[in-house]
């Protein structure tokens, strides 16, 4: 990787949607390099969170504080990508290269060579002509990370990366994210399982649309801040509106 890592700052950062805040008043740093889980109940925020720093959803309240020219990689949750658009996957890998080769252009030769090895580096060696329809969620999962391999971001966004794949696909894409981190980039991933988090990431932000914790991961995930979130996500479902008598009846 030849650049450098920018230090990613929140400040106060509040992000809505239609005006009801997911992420209220969050203040910290991601140093450069470090990889951290962002854990917390249905609803936390941790999606709007990634999106606000990716730039894709601007705060109502405070800043991420990022230089402009940040190159960023993003990989979205799988339920929110519509996979029937009848491509290649390695046309799929090589969205990844858009930004440095501008859009409708032809890819040289070598760039499509560097996609097939990314391809190959997440265990598809061979898929390039596969229609990514065709393929299991762990193998569109695995071209999702080759994007991002070529892609050669310094700050990584990840959101649920191991959902719905089976454990050696997990192993084999965890191993990639441990080079990422390896290599000095800033990998920040949002997950739910919290062994993984406890064995796999150094840092960890608690979010409950507040933010509960953030620091280390076995300070962050103590017994009492995991109640604290769990408290907060039941007071988000009463104000979602309670069952009365009349509808217990009426069932
Ligand atoms: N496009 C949207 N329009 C309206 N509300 C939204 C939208 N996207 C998210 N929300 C709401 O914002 C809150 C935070 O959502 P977000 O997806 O960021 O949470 P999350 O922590 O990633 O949840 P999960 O663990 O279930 O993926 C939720 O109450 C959600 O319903």
């Amino acid at each position: 990787m030849a650049t450098a890592v920018p230090e990613i700052r929140l400040r106060d950062l509040t992000v809505c949607h239609a005006r009801r805040p997911a992420v209220h008043h969050l203040t910290g740093r991601f140093a450069p390099g470090s990889l951290t889980a962002v854990v917390g109940p249905n609803g936390a925020g941790k999606t709007t969170l990634l999106r606000a720093i990716a730039g894709l959803h601007r705060p109502e309240e405070g800043r991420v504080e990022l230089p402009r020219e940040a190159r960023i990689g993003l990989l979205p949750q799988q339920a929110a990508l519509d996979r029937r658009f009848p491509i290649a996957c390695l046309d799929v890998v090589m969205f990844g290269l858009w930004p440095a080769v501008g859009p409708f252009r032809r890819v040289p030769r070598a760039l499509r060579e560097r996609a097939s090895e990314a391809l190959a580096a997440v265990g598809l060696a061979g898929f390039e002509a596969r229609p990514v329809g065709s393929l299991s969620a762990g193998q569109f999962q695995r071209a999702l990370f080759a994007r991002l391999l070529l892609e050669d971001a310094p700050i990584i966004l990840l959101d649920e990366p191991f959902n719905a794949v089976d454990a050696r696909t997990a192993a084999d894409l965890l191993r990639v994210v441990r080079r990422w981190h390896g290599e000095g980039r800033t990998v920040i991933a949002v997950l739910h399982d919290l062994d993984l988090v406890r064995r796999e990431f150094p840092e960890t932000l608690l979010l409950a649309r507040e933010p509960i914790a953030w620091g280390p991961t076995g300070e962050a995930l103590s017994a009492a801040n995991r109640l604290r979130a769990r408290m907060m996500a039941e007071a988000w479902a009463e104000e979602a509106g309670a069952c009365t008598r009349g509808d217990a009846v009426a069932a």
